[in-house]
């Protein structure tokens, strides 16, 4: 499995624990620029290669490519930021090795260039991009000559994804061993085009001692804990969602009741307040309708395994008495939505009550409105929030992030922009409660959950909306099952 995600640091202290194992350091960059060298061979065939090196390692994986594509018939010039006798260690031994001229970083250096490589900075940036650097960067950007990134396009920082000073856009990012955070987090992930992951000689043993946390959502991760329903099974045993609905925004409960079904629970109902039953009733007919009157006895039957609060709940005092009243009695639930929104102010009360069964689902004004401004990458605050609730946190985005209460935390990187369409939240949120109350642990639904759902969204693409997504579910589905058995 290479679904790890390796913070710099992480990724350092491999490299360090694969030299101290006996692989020269000479070794692994050689096998970088060889990646490198490579991607570029098999995306451009023979042209006029531009190389630019920064001061560090990165510089170091710049000068084994430009090696091995002047090797092969490349014409190949090197502009070098700084000055070539400060280069240290593997890096200077690269640029030794390199038998043609090392050109000062000038805009010269591109301007008849087919092909640029990016080695510029990697995992050692530090500051913001600044200078002949950002010149550079900027000027490739403006010209549109195609760039193929080492480990990460410059200025982006591998951490965050956040982009220091300017970073220029690739077609393909080559890295090493393992991704970092900045190849999957926003806006870093839209700046490395195609990410190349190359095997540079890193033994897996290493993960052992590195011990990430951190993983690129893919059903590897969850594929094994799947809720397949039991030949032997009947509909209680694969779990009974409820999703306590609202008197005005009624469709936001019929998508995440709908979802929940498709996602694999036996039974659905939607709780409602009794004037709204009627509209309810005339909706899908597999939906069991309850009235909320009823509350008691539904949250009294433990059949009624998962509950689902918030999407469009409503934003009163029902709303805040209902979360409250699930969570004492120890019910798993899935908190969207208004079912957040009603405890912004009083988060921390909120907060005492919660397990790492319950799964909190805010997008960014969700998430901001209950946990303040917290500063950082989207994993870092997904994390800090996960681990003051005391609950499984899915921030929803572009690069949706799971993150559990221990540190654990998932990326996610497959969902299309077409899925920024009112009701998608919905759906998502009762897609996790259908894999909950079929068994799954709460952690690895949320995780499926938002996978299953980044892909139901991609088969049907433009023009996507909320509604398609629940009948596209099966079709993922089967996919997936196919996959798992293969
Ligand atoms: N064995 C290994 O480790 C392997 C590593 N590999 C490769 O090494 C890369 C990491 O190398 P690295 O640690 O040398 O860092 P790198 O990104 O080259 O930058 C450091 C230099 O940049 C400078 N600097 C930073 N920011 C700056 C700025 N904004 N503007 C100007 N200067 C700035 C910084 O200066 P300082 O902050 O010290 O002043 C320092 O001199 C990694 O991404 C991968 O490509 C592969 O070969 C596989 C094996
Ligand atoms: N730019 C984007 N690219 C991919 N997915 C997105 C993007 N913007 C939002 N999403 C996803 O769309 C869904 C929107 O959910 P939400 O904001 O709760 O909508 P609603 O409340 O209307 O259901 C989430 O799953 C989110 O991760
Ligand atoms: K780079």
């Amino acid at each position: 499995m290479a679904n790890e995600v390796l913070s710099v640091a992480e990724m350092y202290r491999a490299d360090s624990l694969a030299i101290a194992g006996g692989i020269p350091g000479e070794r692994l960059m050689e096998a970088a620029g060889w990646a490198l060298a490579r991607e570029a061979m098999r995306r451009f065939p023979a042209c006029r290669v531009a190389v630019l090196c920064g001061p560090g390692n990165n510089g170091g994986d710049g000068f084994v490519a430009a090696r091995l594509l002047d090797r092969a018939g490349y014409a190949v010039r090197v502009g070098l930021l700084g000055d070539a006798v400060n280069l240290q260690g593997d890096a200077a031994l690269m640029a030794a090795r390199w038998r043609h001229r090392i050109e000062p970083l000038a805009i010269d250096i591109i301007e008849r260039a087919d092909l640029v490589l990016d080695c510029l900075f990697g995992a050692g940036l530090a500051r913001p991009l600044d200078g002949i650097a950002a010149k550079m960067v900027e000027t490739v950007d403006e010209r549109g000559v195609p760039v193929i990134a080492a480990d990460v396009p410059s200025g982006v920082d591998g951490d965050s994804g956040a982009i220091l000073g300017c970073a220029p856009q690739a077609v393909a990012t080559v890295t090493f061993f393992r991704l970092k955070p900045g190849h999957l987090l926003l806006p870093g992930r839209l700046k490395c085009g195609e990410v190349v992951l190359a095997d540079i000689g890193i033994p897996e043993q290493v993960l052992a001692e590195v011990e990430p946390a951190a993983w690129e959502n893919g059903p590897e991760l969850w594929a094994d804990s799947f809720p397949w329903p039991q030949a032997a099974g009947h509909k209680y045993a694969r779990g009974h969602v409820v999703v306590v609905g609202g008197a005005e925004m009624t469709g936001a409960a019929r998508l995440a009741a709908l979802a929940a079904r498709r996602g694999g629970a036996g039974l659905a109902t939607i709780a409602a307040p009794p004037p709204a039953l009627a509209t309810y009733r005339a909706g899908d007919p597999g939906t069991i309708v309850a009235g909320l009157d009823h509350f008691t006895a539904l949250l009294a039957d433990t059949r009624r395994n998962v509950w689902v609060l918030g999407p469009g709940g409503g934003r009163d005092d029902q709303m805040r008495h209902h979360v409250r009243e699930v969570l004492a009695a120890g019910r798993t639930c899935i908190l969207d939505a208004d079912a957040l929104t009603v405890f912004a102010g009083s988060a921390d009360a909120l907060f005492r009550h919660l397990s790492a069964q319950v799964l909190l689902t805010p997008h960014d004004g969700e998430f901001q409105r209950l946990f303040g401004k917290l500063t950082g990458s989207r994993l870092h605050r997904a994390r800090q929030a996960a681990e003051r609730a005391g609950a499984v946190v899915l921030l929803k985005g572009p690069d949706t992030v799971v993150a559990h209460p221990d540190g654990r935390a998932v990326i996610n990187a497959n969902a299309p922009p077409w899925l920024a369409t009112a009701g998608a939240g919905d759906v998502l949120a009762g897609l996790a409660g259908g894999l909950m109350a079929a068994g799954m642990d709460c952690f690895e639904a949320a995780a499926a959950a938002v996978w299953l759902h980044g892909r139901a969204a991609s088969s049907i693409g433009p023009g996507l909306i909320a509604e398609d997504l629940i009948g596209a579910i099966p079709a993922v589905l089967t996919e997936f099952a196919a996959w798992h058995q293969a």
